[in-house]
């Protein structure tokens, strides 16, 4: 039996769409192992517990690349990762399919493979990224559809709080609001505020996150589906933070210049969203992380 563990993203980061993430503190752990069934699943939504569950499909398409045989299997899921909040349940899930398939056939499958195969499931790269890679990621494809990646430092003066709302924002359904079109001017502005926020972001200059981090593309469009948005930023930015949709929402993620501002928000947002989860979350530094277990024992990590 083996183990896969990956760590939930938070994408975006309001200005980088779709090439922008982050991997944060919350994991889900998926254990594998033969069966004597073609499939069993546990541990998440019966209406997951079937062939077409996102990580017995990422494993398939693992086998397919490898030209390997699907072999019987037990899926056990335990998830911190809630599902439809902006925090890329859908591509912790892709990751752990493809990287159980990978280690399944002697880690048969590159991370470069691993990433391009998850991307072709997801659509995009900017959560699959940093849920392989761990910390703060850009990415994109270039020409030969290859993975192209950087990662950024973060200071660690800026501290990470999470606002779950209590209702779901299914990815599919926020980009079906956005645009299809960007005039110059709006893509200037995006363009440079995007850059200029991975400087902020490593040296930890709040003030220059906040005049950086102010989304054009999608966030406006995408604040209606979440009716707390202007009040919740207003929040962030009361106690000198900022804040951003996490991937396509629910989540709100915000960047607070200290412990004590994240603690202050913590506990007024707690008081204005009594339904919501408040969360302050870490950098996940590892990304997808695997152990081989025997009769209890871990082999190797
Ligand atoms: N444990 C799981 N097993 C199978 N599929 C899952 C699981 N968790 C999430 N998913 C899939 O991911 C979808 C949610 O993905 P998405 O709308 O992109 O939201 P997000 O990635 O922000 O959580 C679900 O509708 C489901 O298809
Ligand atoms: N760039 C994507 C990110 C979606 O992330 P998720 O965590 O909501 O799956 C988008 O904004 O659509």
């Amino acid at each position: 039996m083996f183990k896969i563990k990956v760590p939930a993203t938070s994408a975006n980061l309001g200005v980088g769409f779709d090439c922008m993430g982050l991997a944060v503190s919350m994991y889900s752990e998926f254990y594998f192992e033969t069966s004597d069934q073609p499939l069993e699943i546990n541990g998440c939504d019966v209406a997951y517990q079937n062939n077409r569950n996102l990580v017995y499909q990422a494993f398939l398409k693992g086998c397919e690349f490898l030209r390997e045989p699907m072999p019987n299997l037990k899926i056990t899921i335990a998830s911190q990762v809630p599902v439809a909040r902006g925090l890329g349940s859908s591509a912790v899930c892709i990751v752990a399919g493809l990287k159980a398939a990978s280690i399944w056939f002697d880690n048969a499958i590159s991370t470069t493979n691993l990433l391009k195969l998850a991307v072709e499931m997801e659509g995009h790269p900017d959560n699959v990224t940093p849920s392989i890679y761990g910390g703060l990621c850009v990415s994109f494809l270039d020409d030969q559809q290859q993975p192209v990646v950087a990662q950024y430092s973060i200071s660690d003066n800026l501290k990470f709080v999470a606002l779950v709302p209590n209702y779901p924002i299914s990815t599919h359904e926020a980009r079906r609001v956005l645009p299809t079109t960007m005039n110059y001017a709006t893509t200037i502005h995006q363009v440079s505020r995007c850059t200029m926020m991975t400087h902020a972001l490593e040296t930890g200059d709040a003030d220059l996150l906040q005049r950086t981090c102010q989304d054009l593309i999608h966030e406006p469009y995408r604040a209606k589906l979440i009716p707390e948005y202007q009040q919740a930023k207003q929040l962030a930015e009361s106690e000198y933070g900022t804040m951003y949709i996490s991937g396509s929402g629910s989540t709100l993620m915000a960047i607070m210049p200290n412990q004590q501002a994240a603690h202050s928000l913590v506990v007024h947002a707690q008081a204005l969203f009594p339904q919501w989860i408040i969360s302050p979350v870490q950098i996940d530094k590892n990304g997808v992380q695997s152990e081989v277990i025997n009769r209890g024992e871990v082999l190797y990590r």
